[in-house]
């Protein structure tokens, strides 16, 4: 099997060559409508497509939804292999947004899926639920530190509903809560590795103040939420304190809503790269 330098390390030289944004490709019906295309598999391709060419030769990392592609059967998951191997060859990396999570055993067919490395769907990192528990995910870990892939573990989603799971409080003698205990197990997944380990979290721009929480996990923190959702570039020192460098902040709906146009979208989502720069630079 082809063996990757580890994800941690080729996000972090990709945030610094190329800063941290993440745009979202997320092929909405209403976004095709927008763009002039039809809600079928040959508008799901222009969409995927334009979305590949405007921008995986510029920003760090692209982050197809994967539940927008499903939706068309087997031809929306043909569009997506397709889209994953394109934004690679460009130079983005690829998170798959598929939040997968089950027991341990149908977890490592998950992992055979999208973490290793000659499957179809390989990508650079995969978002994964937790709330099977923490050590259902283990054979993603494993496969994951294989491959040189990494994970996006959910710990304080970005949605209001999220607090009622990840609010909880733990009866253990840390009495942390649940989304804590998340960030816990990943800064244990990460220690010591440099330059960045390659166990992220998903934690919301949405959320104000987290300095309640300890986000220093050495690993990114994949924090979706900006735009369509209401946080903006600027919420982010607050939000996430001296962890900001680690953000990898995501956009989807914000930057594509300017498409199909290759200009307007680079535009776009060069105007957010460049409020992210200024916020973290004055962080
Ligand atoms: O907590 C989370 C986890 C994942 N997402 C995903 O990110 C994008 C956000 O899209 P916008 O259009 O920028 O709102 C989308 O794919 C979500 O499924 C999230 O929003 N929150």
């Amino acid at each position: 099997m082809t063996v990757l330098e580890p994800f941690g390390a080729r996000l972090r030289r990709a945030m610094d060559e190329r800063g941290p944004l993440c745009v979202g490709i997320d092929p909405h019906a209403s976004l095709l409508t927008a763009w002039g295309l039809n809600d079928d598999i040959v508008g799901l391709e222009r969409f995927s497509r334009t979305v590949v060419e405007a921008l995986a030769g510029r920003v760090a990392v692209l982050k197809p939804q994967s539940a927008f592609f499903e939706r068309f059967g087997s031809r929306g998951i043909a569009v997506l292999e397709k889209s994953v191997e394109e934004a690679r060859a460009a130079g983005a990396l690829v998170v798959m947004d598929a939040k997968r999570g089950d027991i341990g055993s149908t977890m490592a067919a998950y992992a055979e899926t999208f973490l290793r490395k000659d499957s179809p769907l390989f990508s650079d990192a995969l978002t994964v639920s937790p709330y099977l528990g923490y050590g259902s995910l283990k054979p993603a870990v494993d496969l994951a530190r294989e491959s040189g892939a990494g994970l996006f573990v959910l710990a304080l989603t970005s949605n209001p509903e999220g607090g009622e799971v990840q609010h909880a409080v733990r009866p253990d003698a840390a009495g942390r809560n649940v989304g804590a205990t998340m960030l816990a197990h990943l800064a244990e997944e990460n220690a010591g590795t440099t330059p960045m380990g390659s166990f992220g979290a998903v934690v919301g721009a949405t959320l104000g103040d987290l300095s309640s929480y300890d986000l220093d996990i050495n690993g990114p923190l994949l924090a979706p939420g900006i735009g369509a959702q209401g946080a903006t570039p600027a919420d982010l020192p607050g939000t996430f304190g001296t962890a900001v460098r680690n953000v990898v902040p995501n956009v989807s709906r914000g930057v594509l809503r300017h498409g199909p146009d290759l200009v307007a979208l680079r535009e776009v989502a060069e105007g957010y790269a460049e409020e992210i720069r200024a916020a973290v630079a004055a962080a």
